[in-house]
């Protein structure tokens, strides 16, 4: 499957960049405004919820046709959400930057580029369209390429979310010196989920780097499951576009990351 959308990716990318030429997207990069501290956002007391925008996906097929990604946005941040994603690749998961960007002018919290990556092009396209964090998939990329990949995102003054999920990977994510890892419960070649892939994982990662648990939260028991685990924040997609009213879904989410009862991680 990850090959698959990784083949898709490297066209559209070449596509876009006959369009706008990599000189021209570094000049839009850096004309944008500053981005804002994610890293400092994510450590913040209480599990933060990262919200994410996502209309389709290959394992779930069409799950909300989000006909205004910025009004969800807003609703996302009105329920207490620490940052928002934006799943902007097209051909799977039917996002675009222009959600990103329309997503980066509803509101004043991080927003996270959630992306197939594999060239400094995709970084500067990411802060040219309001990104303050970028996906970095270690299973995606050779160690040199992160490592690049890595450097070029803190470079533009935005944060990496390195994302695992084996304990290889995450050996390789703090080898190249990620400050933020997130260890995806879904293993993007099967597209199986598996919520203690996340309690094995996390208890090896340094005090200092923020863990994000992505993937399997449908509800608070879930958010408190991979809390007890060390979780600083947990990645929603699903379990959040498909409510009645995502702004109560996230709501209810927050509060359970607040509550006293849910294991704080340990620095
Ligand atoms: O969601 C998929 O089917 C998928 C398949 C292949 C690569 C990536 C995929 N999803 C990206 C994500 O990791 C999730 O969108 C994110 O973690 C939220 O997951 P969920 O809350 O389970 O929707």
């Amino acid at each position: 499957m990850l090959d698959e959308i990784l083949a898709g990716v490297r066209e559209d990318v070449a596509r876009r960049q006959e369009q706008v030429p990599l000189e021209r997207i570094r000049e839009l990069a850096a004309a944008a405004p500053p981005p804002l501290d994610a890293y400092a956002a994510l450590r913040r007391p209480g599990v933060a919820v990262i919200a994410e925008v996502k209309r389709s996906s290959p394992s779930r097929g069409q799950l909300a046709e989000i006909a205004d990604p910025a009004e969800l946005a807003a609703e996302y941040a009105a329920g207490g959400a620490r940052a928002i994603s934006v799943l902007t690749e097209g051909r799977w998961f039917g996002g675009s930057l222009d959600d990103l960007a329309a997503v980066r002018a509803a509101v004043k919290i991080p927003v996270l580029r959630k992306d197939f990556v594999v060239s400094s092009y995709q970084v500067h396209e990411a802060r040219a369209h309001g990104a303050d964090l970028v996906l970095l998939i270690v299973a995606a990329l050779e160690q040199n390429a992160l490592v690049g990949l890595l450097e070029r995102i803190e470079s533009l003054g935005m944060c990496a979310l390195v994302e695992v999920h084996t304990e290889e990977e995450a050996d390789r994510a703090m080898e190249a010196g990620a400050q933020v890892i997130g260890v995806n419960a879904r293993d993007l070649r099967t597209l199986e989920v598996d919520r203690s892939v996340f309690e094995r994982i996390a208890p090896g990662l340094p005090s200092s780097v923020v863990k994000i648990a992505e993937s399997g939260v449908r509800g608070p028991h879930d958010l408190i499951r991979y809390a007890s685990a060390g979780a600083d924040a947990v990645l929603v997609g699903e379990g959040l576009v498909t409510q009645s009213s995502p702004r109560e879904a996230v709501a209810a989410l927050v509060n359970a990351g607040n509550h006293p009862a849910t294991p704080r991680p340990t620095r």
